[in-house]
């Protein structure tokens, strides 16, 4: 489990994350939602490690995250942010082995590659392996990324649970694929000890695959728990500023604006 207690981050004067107690387990999505500027991806940094709190506890399982050193760290949590651009060529395998480098110092392990394999067959980018990066559409880079972020966590285990952070991780996607992806997530975090929390904009895409949402406004967590507990038109509107129908189906929240 990933426990947050009592989060706070500024930059200079500004409040970003303010006091967000929260906690992650394994085998759940969590979805973080919120307009525009709201602080989720302030938060993700936070969760990840990249961004230091000013003050509050971010521990997982029994250890506090500010006592993993870099390359603990790196084998405990995989992120995906918003922007992947590589600056440069390389081959798509290069680039999802990069998911193992805090696992090896010089030559990669039969169970590396092994790991790099089954991540590329899960999205689907084996047939691209020898293919240099850059010459993919936006959409097949982002599965080569999706490829590499899982390979980074696919080895957790009850003793070993893995966070993987995902930051807008449907941007380029077509509408087949993202729920394709989504199913993928959902498959993997339910059958390895991996905790997901992403942050979306698709709002029926999380409450369909969401097992809890996180509402942050003004870096404010106003609302957290399972969509069908937690979700209703005024809490839209409060978070958004729009006024939604909502219908139930199938045990599932649908939104219409
Ligand atoms: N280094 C910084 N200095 C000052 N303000 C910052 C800094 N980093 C982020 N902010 C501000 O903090 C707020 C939250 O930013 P954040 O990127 O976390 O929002 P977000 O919810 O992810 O937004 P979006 O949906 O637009 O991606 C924004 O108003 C942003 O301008």
């Amino acid at each position: 489990m990933l426990k947050v207690e009592n989060l706070t981050y500024k930059v200079k004067d500004k409040i970003l994350i303010d006091g967000i107690t929260m906690h992650f387990n394994v085998g759940e999505i969590a979805i973080v939602l919120g307009a525009n500027g709201a602080g989720k991806s302030t938060l993700l940094g936070l969760l990840s490690g990249q961004l230091k709190p000013n003050s509050g506890k971010l521990s997982l399982v029994d250890k506090l995250m500010k006592d993993f050193s870099q390359i603990e760290l790196a084998q405990k949590r995989a992120v995906l942010s918003q922007h992947n651009v590589l600056g440069f060529p390389m081959k798509v395998s290069e680039v999802v082995l990069m998911g193992r480098y805090p696992y090896f110092e010089s030559t990669a392990s039969k169970k590396d590659l092994g790991i790099c394999r089954e991540a590329m067959s899960l999205f689907g980018v084996e047939k691209f392996a020898d293919r240099n990066m850059l010459s993919l559409s936006g959409g097949e880079q982002q599965r080569v990324h999706f490829a590499r972020v899982i390979a980074q966590v696919m080895d957790a285990s009850e003793t070993q649970q893995k966070i993987l952070l995902l930051d807008e991780p449907l941007t380029f996607l077509d509408i087949k694929f993202q729920l394709e992806f989504m199913e993928i997530i959902q498959t993997f975090c339910k059958t390895k000890n991996v905790m997901v929390v992403g942050v979306l904009h698709d709002l029926n895409i999380a409450l369909k695959y969401a097992d809890r949402l996180f509402m942050l406004k003004n870096g404010q967590l106003i609302a957290q728990g399972k969509p069908a507990n937690i979700i209703t038109p005024k809490l839209i509107e409060m978070t958004f500023g729009i006024q939604p129908n909502i219908q139930e189906l199938n045990g599932k929240i649908q939104l219409y604006f």
